[in-house]
Formats: structure tokens, sequence, C-alpha cells
């Protein structure tokens, strides 16, 4: 089975996401880097998350409690108080590890030296500052597939999707660092990964564990995607992973040379060199196009096991 870190700023589709990875690879450490909401909240609904799959033995490491350098703001009104959907579960027996999550990053990248994947639907703070303490890891992981950047419909700001606007420092980091990268931008998502009310009540009549996991985690998720104007409830994360691990899901793709925007009023804005105008090498591969039919299935699958 491939060998894989989730990096997660655990909320709503971050969950879901997990349930997925754990589903489809071995997931080796699950890291937790600042983002969607409070720290201990993500912290507490990754534990949750593991302990109700029945996955307490995967080791859970505490990282970046903040982004390398700007500020940012915890989007509650996204996923509910808590990050889950305000579902107050009970607290999970599970405890977190005492090693650092960036040094479990640079220890893992060691053991599973040329064939260790990481699944970024976060943040890339943890990621970044494992490189800053060791390079050499560009050239012993295989993959970072990542969650982050939108072409124009930025979801935060009128141009910056939240995981790139969070910490656009780390992202150039990550960027310039030599990593074999694919990135999975918002639009996308939004277009293929979004279930709709007809695809809840289907969910809702499943009636097993795990889709009401999905129905609870996501409640908020859904309210707020439909208020901005979405068909339902996106999720990015999800689609990220099951790409990752089945990459017939993309139709399309394009190379370019990618970077982010720093500045004040487009900070985090993902900026394509779409005519190769820089005359850069390709540091990334984008996903532009999704069989969502395909997505959808493995996620109902995934939603219908016991
Ligand atoms: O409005 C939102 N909808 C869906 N996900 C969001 C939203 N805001 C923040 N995230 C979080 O950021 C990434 C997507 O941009 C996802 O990783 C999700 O966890």
């Amino acid at each position: 089975m491939r060998k894989v870190i989730f990096d997660t700023d655990t909320a709503s589709d971050d969950a879901i996401a997990l349930m997925l990875a754990l589903d489809f690879f071995e997931v080796v450490g699950v890291t937790i880097v600042a983002g969607n909401v409070k720290y201990e909240n993500e912290v507490n609904n990754a534990l949750f998350t593991l302990e109700y799959l029945g996955k307490s033995d995967i080791p859970v490491f505490l990282g970046a409690r903040r982004p390398i350098l700007g500020q940012w703001r915890t989007v509650e009104e996204v996923h509910g108080k808590n990050g889950f959907g305000d579902w107050e579960y009970p607290k999970s027996s599970k405890k977190p590890e005492s090693e650092f999550a960036v040094d479990a990053i640079i220890r893992l990248s060691k053991e599973y030296n040329g064939e260790l994947e990481i699944l970024a639907v976060s943040p890339l703070t943890n990621i970044a500052l494992a490189y800053l303490k060791d390079s050499h890891i560009a050239n012993r992981i295989k993959k970072i597939w990542v969650m982050g950047g939108a072409f124009s419909r930025g979801n935060t700001t009128e141009l910056a999707e939240f995981n790139f606007w969070v910490d656009p420092e780390a992202v150039d980091i990550i960027l310039n660092a030599g990593f074999n990268i694919t990135i999975v931008p918002w639009e996308v998502a939004e277009e293929t990964a979004t279930i709709t009310d007809e695809e809840w009540d289907k969910i809702e009549k499943i009636r097993s564990k795990r889709s009401e996991f999905f129905i609870r985690v996501n409640r908020t998720l859904r309210e707020y995607s439909k208020s901005v104007g979405s068909k339902g409830s996106v999720h990015p994360d999800s689609l990220t992973v099951t790409i990752a691990y089945d990459n017939s899901l993309i139709a399309e793709k394009i190379n370019k040379y990618v970077t982010v925007d720093l500045c004040s009023k487009s900070r985090g804005a993902m900026l394509i060199d779409w005519y190769n105008l820089k005359k850069s090498k390709p540091n990334a591969e984008i996903v532009t196009k999704v069989d969502s039919l395909k997505f959808k299935k493995y996620l109902f699958e995934a939603l219908s096991k016991a």
C-alpha cells in the first residue's frame, strides 16, 4: 500500500478526506497545522475522527500553531464553532504524540525514502518548516498533493483560496523547493466536488456510522457553501485525496510555473505563468478538469461501508 502523511487543519471536509485516506493508503502519520479553526479544536477533531473510524493506532503529531509570517483568521462560520458543525462529540481518549510534526515529517521521509507522499489539504506551514530544517526532504518525498490556490474565484479574498491565503510564504517556499507537486485548485473542487441537496438526501438514507459522521461534521459547511452561492457543500479535501488515489479522475491538467502573491491586496493569489513568459521550468502540475461522477462514486462507496 502507498504510504502517506495526512497534513490537516481538521474541520468538516478534512475529516471526510481523512476517512478516504485511511481507506486508500497506509497513513503513517497525521500532522496538524494552523488554519480552519482554533488549534485545539483541530487536534480534537483529528483524534476523534481516528477513534470514531476505529483507527486509534495512527499517530497524530502537533505542528505549527500559526503561519510563518502573516496574520490569518480562522473560519468558524464555514465549519461550525468547533469545526465539526457544532457536533458535541465525546472527547477522545486518544492522545497526540510528543514528537513535533515537523520532525516527524522529516523522520518519516527518511524511513520511507522515495516512496512517501504527502496529502496536504491544509496551509503548507508544516511542510515548509520541514524543508527549511532539512532541504534534502525535497528529494525524498515522492509527491505532494496540494489542495490549494484559485485561478481567480477566491473563497477567502477576491483572488485567494483559503489554504494559500493563510500561509502564502509557506506556499512560496514549497513551490521553489524542487518537490514533485500536484495542485488541485478551488474552482475545480467547486465544479466537481459539490454535494447537492439531492445527494445529501441520498447520504441521509444510507444510515451508516460513516454517513452519520458525514452529515454531522458537514452541517455548517453545507449551509455556509449555499449561502455564498455554491450548489451544495463543497469538498475540496476529499477530492484531492481521491485524485491522489486514482489519477484517472484527472480529465485535464497543465504543467506550469506557479508562484504566489505575497503583497497586500492580492496576498495568497495563485499566479500561473500560462504563456511561459518567465522562461522558467514548470514547478507544478495543476489539475484543471476532473471526472466528478468517479469522485462521487468513491465517496458514496466509502460512506456506505460499515
Ligand atoms: O468556504 C470554504 N469552503 C470549503 N472549504 C474551505 C472554505 N474555507 C476554508 N476552507 C478550507 O480551505 C480549503 C478550501 O479552500 C479546504 O482545505 C478547507 O479545509
